[in-house]
């Protein structure tokens, strides 16, 4: 007897130091692989292994390790700042990115406060001069934060929390931050400036708390220093990149700049005789090698956070902080997922029914129409957010025609990739005429005939004009038409072109179109017998209630044949089918 062999865990690689106390929650469903100092090159020979990819600041997620990272589904940063990580290819590649967003902020206001008194009572060049054996008392007197004015650059979590902080110690507190919320910031006792150019004048000491972005990228250069206190001092626990290292080194040399704390460069570690490692030298700088968030509360805080986040993911539910994808509620995505099946399967269904099916002229793939109208009703109306359904809609429309080297379709990349392929999906909510339906939801996808702007059908069908409404009703018409609902938890497609039949969306089903006269049955099934084809199940569906008749290509009545058969039926025995005892089209769909 075989023995099962279990399916290999998902494996997760951690290429910098993360606590302990997150990557407990990984252990028993993943394999975990930490690889410390990896190279560059060395790291991309292997993420291609790899489900998830968990990294602090030191690990660049590059678009070209993205590219290489086949299975990766999530890259968790244990921490605030995702500069390191490549945003927008991940999204490119469907890869969800979340960071913990709280988790280290106390430990990153702390160390500013440190840096801030380190260099308010000249620590480091104390330090130095005492470890030489030297006994300087006169030279290094330093100045009180009490009664001196805190400039905060960047008023969010640490530089709110920072102020508090300072607070305490009687500062003087004003911030620039055009985003900041005034009501924190009174809470806070900082006094908000309209100018990034009045804090710098007025600021004893001077700290940033922004991230780098291109707005703060650069923000304190040489001007700016010029227009400080020849007293002031700066702190950055933030980014390296928002000072102008070369600035900040030559007013420190002048003296028009009193000293600096800093935790971040524009390189880490800072390359040999460059201006962040000419810096770190200077007596009147107290360097720390970014270690505002180096606490063991806060590394516990951050390395749970993020792993809670990837067992989420690699377990198919949404995580609480992600940076590149809709925030949606659990509750909100257990209700979703029924129809997140449905509305899959109606996109894969429409692709491959009318592309694959065949007539009696041979293959002819109906025109794959890329305009579609999606329409929620009933209880999808009230839905906050749509997107995990268009997302589906987006998979199952594009996963049978797209090569599945690692393309993973999701609520982070659809709609980039709906763009790529020209796909345009007009997403509607209504809630008309539910209430004659069994159920209590529905949903309806239609390929429009023509491109024509989907206001332009809603202003024709509220105009009264007679040949407005006669040319809507022949564009709806030619649409495609399927329609779907869920029952028990189980998608059923109701609607499927202008026939109106009930069937799962599940398995091999091979789909006839042919005269709805008696015989056609028995003719399929014995074809289907003689190939060796098991009918699991079969609907016939005639014309829907909502199609004129003779819109088709046939004159009287027509009907849809749609059988659940036990395994793939080959294009042989379809081509057997068609032109025979009435059967005009055929297609065979995997579901
Ligand atoms: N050195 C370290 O180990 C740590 C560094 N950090 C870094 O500290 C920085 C701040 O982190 P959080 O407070 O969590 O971020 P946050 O997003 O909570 O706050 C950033 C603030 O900057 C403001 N801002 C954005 N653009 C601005 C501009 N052009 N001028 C002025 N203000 C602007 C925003 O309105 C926001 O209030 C981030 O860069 C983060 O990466 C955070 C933790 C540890
Ligand atoms: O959280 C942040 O933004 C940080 O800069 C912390 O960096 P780290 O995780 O200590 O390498």
């Amino acid at each position: 007897m075989a023995i099962p062999v279990p399916s290999p865990k998902p494996k997760i690689l951690i290429p910098e130091k993360v606590s302990p106390d997150g990557l407990a929650l990984l252990k028993d469903s993943f394999e975990v692989d930490e690889k410390k100092g990896l190279s560059p090159d060395e790291l991309k020979g292997i993420i291609g292994e790899y489900e998830a990819l968990i990294v602090r600041s030191e690990t660049k997620v590059t678009a070209e390790l993205l590219e290489a990272a086949k299975k990766l589904k999530v890259v968790a940063r244990a921490g605030v700042g995702v500069d390191n990580v490549d945003v927008v290819s991940a999204t490119k590649y469907g890869i969800i990115v979340v960071n913990s967003p709280s988790g280290n902020i106390n430990a990153a206001a702390e160390h500013t406060i440190a840096l801030m008194m380190a260099v308010a009572r000249n620590v480091g060049d104390a330090c130095s001069s005492i470890k030489s054996g030297k006994w300087e008392r006169g030279r290094l007197v330093g100045i009180e934060a009490k009664g001196k004015t805190l400039g905060i650059v960047g008023l969010g979590k640490v530089g709110l929390t920072v102020a508090r902080i300072a607070n305490g110690f009687g500062m003087r507190l004003i911030a620039y931050d055009p985003y900041a919320n005034p009501n924190l910031a009174a809470a806070a006792s900082v006094t908000l400036k309209p100018t990034l150019a009045e804090v710098q004048k007025e600021a004893d000491f001077l700290t940033l708390h922004t991230p780098l972005i291109a707005s703060t990228k650069g923000m304190i250069g040489a001007a700016e220093l010029a227009t400080m206190k020849p007293t002031a001092r700066i702190l950055n626990v933030a980014r390296g990149g928002m000072i102008d290292e070369t600035a900040l080194l030559e007013a420190l040399n002048a003296g028009t700049i009193a000293g600096a704390g800093i935790d971040v460069f524009t390189s880490e570690p800072p390359e040999a005789d460059s201006p962040a490692s000419r810096l770190i030298a200077h007596p009147k700088v107290v360097a720390t090698p970014h270690l505002g968030a180096s606490t063991k509360e806060a590394q516990e805080n951050v390395s749970i956070d993020v792993c809670e986040q990837v067992v989420s993911i690699l377990s198919g539910e949404l995580p609480r902080s992600a940076v590149n994808a809709p925030i949606i509620l659990p509750e909100e995505y257990r209700t979703l997922q029924p129809f997140v099946t449905l509305v899959e399967k109606m996109g894969s269904l429409y692709t491959q029914h009318y592309t694959s099916h065949l007539t009696a002229s041979g293959t002819k793939a109906k025109d794959f129409r890329t305009t579609f109208d999606i329409t929620y009703e009933g209880a999808l109306t009230n839905l906050n957010t749509t997107k995990p359904l268009f997302a589906a809609l987006v998979k199952g429309l594009l996963t049978p025609i797209t090569s599945s080297d690692g393309l993973n379709i999701n609520i982070v990349n659809a709609e980039l990739l709906a763009i790529d392929r020209g796909i345009l999906i007009n997403e509607n909510r209504s809630r008309e005429n539910v209430e004659d339906k069994p159920y209590s939801s529905f949903v309806t996808l239609r390929a429009r005939a023509s491109r024509s702007p989907s206001h332009q059908r809603t202003d024709i069908s509220r105009s009264n004009s007679p040949a407005a409404s006669r040319a809507l009703a022949r564009q709806e018409q030619e649409d495609q038409v399927i329609q779907g609902f869920v029952s028990g938890n189980k998608p059923f497609i109701s609607r499927l072109d202008r026939f109106k039949g009930e069937f799962v969306p599940r398995g091999t089903l091979l789909i006839c179109r042919n005269f709805d006269s008696c015989g056609k049955i028995g003719f399929v099934g014995s074809l289907l017998g003689k190939a060796g084809v098991n009918i699991k199940f079969m609907n016939v569906a005639p014309l829907h209630e909502d199609v004129e008749e003779n819109v088709g290509d046939v004159e009287g009545n027509e009907a849809l044949m749609i059988l659940g058969v036990d395994k793939p039926v080959g294009q042989d025995v379809v081509k057997g089918l068609i032109g025979q005892e009435g059967v005009l089209e055929a297609s065979v769909v995997t579901l």
